[in-house]
């Protein structure tokens, strides 16, 4: 594992000791469901994209995003065609905060995704999403685990992979959303081949044990060269961050990613 994703990891192990255990948020029992939202999106011939507040990435500033902000972003994401909403929490690397997925959850209408390195359960407990993040090379011999708790809450668990070991992993699980990073976490270098790699073994396994599940590729996307890339490799959605926040004009650019198949 790359030192910042250490440091990342610690920084979280150290806040969660901050969560009260007896401050339980009181959940919205409505789950927005993506897998109806990505099928829908697909069978109009459009790309399903999760598009992502995210204020920064480690070391590099992107915007300041106060949740005021972050409700306005996610609703031009959402005006421009976006399936799912994915929302940066992590405080210290990536400027995030759970007040801006309050803010986002309560001002869309589309599922809505905590982006940010779960590693005990009790973060469910402070979580206001419709989906959550659990990141296959952080969890190790907990996934299993923590996928089963994660439904239990009645959160639909993103399981994110980075290599076939991890994918193993994840297909033991009852997740029925898988994660491709295209960002290695021990490097953090972007290949996203890594999904070209990847998704023939997701469809084999589906093949053989009669699953279906949806294929999320993740990180590095730019152009919609990219995104034909990886849609044209079977992901059933992608999930965008630096280029849109980058970008400057939020819906426009969400709108080309969504409308990549069009050209
Ligand atoms: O964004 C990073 O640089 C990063 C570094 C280390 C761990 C995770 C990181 N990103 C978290 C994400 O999952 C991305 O924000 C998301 O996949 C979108 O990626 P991108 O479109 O490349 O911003």
């Amino acid at each position: 594992m790359h030192s910042v994703i250490n440091d990342i990891v610690n920084s979280t192990e150290k806040r969660i000791l901050q969560i009260d255990n007896g401050d339980t948020l009181k959940r919205d029992p409505e789950k927005r469901d993506i897998v109806n939202a990505i099928r829908t999106k697909r069978s109009l011939n459009k790309v399903a994209v999760i598009s992502e507040v995210k204020p920064a990435s480690p070391g590099k500033k992107l915007r300041d995003i106060s949740p005021e902000d972050a409700k306005e972003i996610a609703s031009e994401m959402e005006r421009a065609g976006a399936i799912a909403i994915s929302v940066l929490t992590e405080p210290e690397f990536f400027h995030g905060s759970l007040d801006n997925l309050k803010a986002v959850r309560s001002n869309v209408s589309i599922p809505v995704l905590r982006k940010d390195f779960i590693v005990d359960k009790i973060q469910f407990e402070e979580t206001q999403s419709d989906l959550i993040l659990l990141i296959a090379g952080i969890l190790g011999t907990k996934l299993e685990e923590m996928v089963q708790l994660a439904i239990s809450k009645g959160f639909e668990p993103l399981v994110e992979v980075h290599n076939k070991e991890e994918l193993e992993e994840a297909l033991k699980t009852k997740a029925r959303v898988i994660g491709i990073n295209n960002r290695d976490l021990s490097t953090l270098e972007i290949d996203l081949d890594t999904t070209l790699e990847l998704v023939p073994r997701i469809k084999e396994f589906d093949n053989e044990n009669g699953t279906e599940h949806i294929i999320i590729s993740e990180s590095g996307m730019h152009t919609t060269d990219d995104i034909r890339k990886v849609i044209e490799a079977g992901a059933d959605a992608v999930l965008v961050g630096t280029s849109i926040i980058k970008s400057g004009k939020i819906y426009t650019k969400t709108k080309e990613l969504v409308d990549a198949l069009d050209e």
